[in-house]
């Protein structure tokens, strides 16, 4: 049995990258860009330290949240099933930065929608409400940065799926899942998802859908933990 959870950092790290994003945008060498988002700091200045200081605070704090909630999870779990042991968790983040190096070279990886998907990592891809999800070990395909999708992909906006579909809907598309069915989460219904394995295909040179787990071995902890 796989316990699965989704949290990031609830919003406090948009607020400190759209405060960045405004200090960039009004430093002298951002002036004249055709676009104002490709505003950057520049390596080793005072700016680019205090943006990296605050993305690995805000980093750490939604994976000390995952801890937290996965621990009380956990013991919630025991509660019901007194004897049950634990594994190694996985911890996968998909919406970060990483600093790297390729052939030679230090980068800032921004995996925004992406998971990491080095050599032997272990990872999740989530399918939806509906839907099995995916552990996959990586490959370490360095033309691919060492990534790899972090979800089965959209079909459409949440405000799309808020006018395409109903609760009944909801409903429908989750029969036999335990979550919540109510309008708060019709814009996570599984209809809004791509769920066909031709999706998956192409991710197939990044990472292998490792044997410890399948795509029935992991729906019974679909939906919202
Ligand atoms: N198993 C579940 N997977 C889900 C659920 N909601 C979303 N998803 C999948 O996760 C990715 C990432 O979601 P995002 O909101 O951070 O973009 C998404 O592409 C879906 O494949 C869920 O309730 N259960
Ligand atoms: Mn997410």
């Amino acid at each position: 049995m796989w316990l699965m959870l989704h949290s990031g950092s609830r919003n406090i790290g948009k607020e400190l990258a759209e405060r960045h994003i405004a200090i960039a945008r009004r430093l002298p060498h951002n002036t004249d860009l055709p676009d104002r988002d490709l505003a950057v700091f520049l390596a080793g200045t005072p700016e680019m330290e205090a943006y990296r200081r605050d993305l690995w605070w805000a980093q750490e704090y939604a994976r000390r949240n995952r801890a937290v909630m996965m621990a009380v999870l956990c013991d919630v779990v025991r509660r019901m099933l007194p004897q049950v042991t634990y594994g190694e968790p996985i911890s996968c983040h998909h919406n970060y930065v990483a600093e790297e190096s390729y052939g030679g070279v230090e980068v800032l990886v921004t995996r925004k929608g992406a998971i990491r998907a080095g050599a032997g990592d272990l990872g999740i891809i989530p399918g939806s409400m509906g839907t099995g999800s995916y552990i996959v070990r990586g490959r370490g395909n360095a033309d691919a940065y060492c990534s790899a999708s972090h979800g089965a992909g959209r079909r459409m906006s949440r405000s799309k799926a808020k006018k395409t579909f109903s609760t009944e809907d909801l409903a429908a598309q989750t029969a036999g899942v335990e979550c919540r069915k109510d309008a708060g989460v019709v814009d996570e219904i599984p209809g809004r998802t791509r769920t066909s394995r031709r999706s998956w295909s192409g991710r197939r040179t990044l990472s292998r859908w490792s044997p410890i787990s399948s795509r029935s071995s992991v729906s019974r902890v679909d939906g919202w933990v």
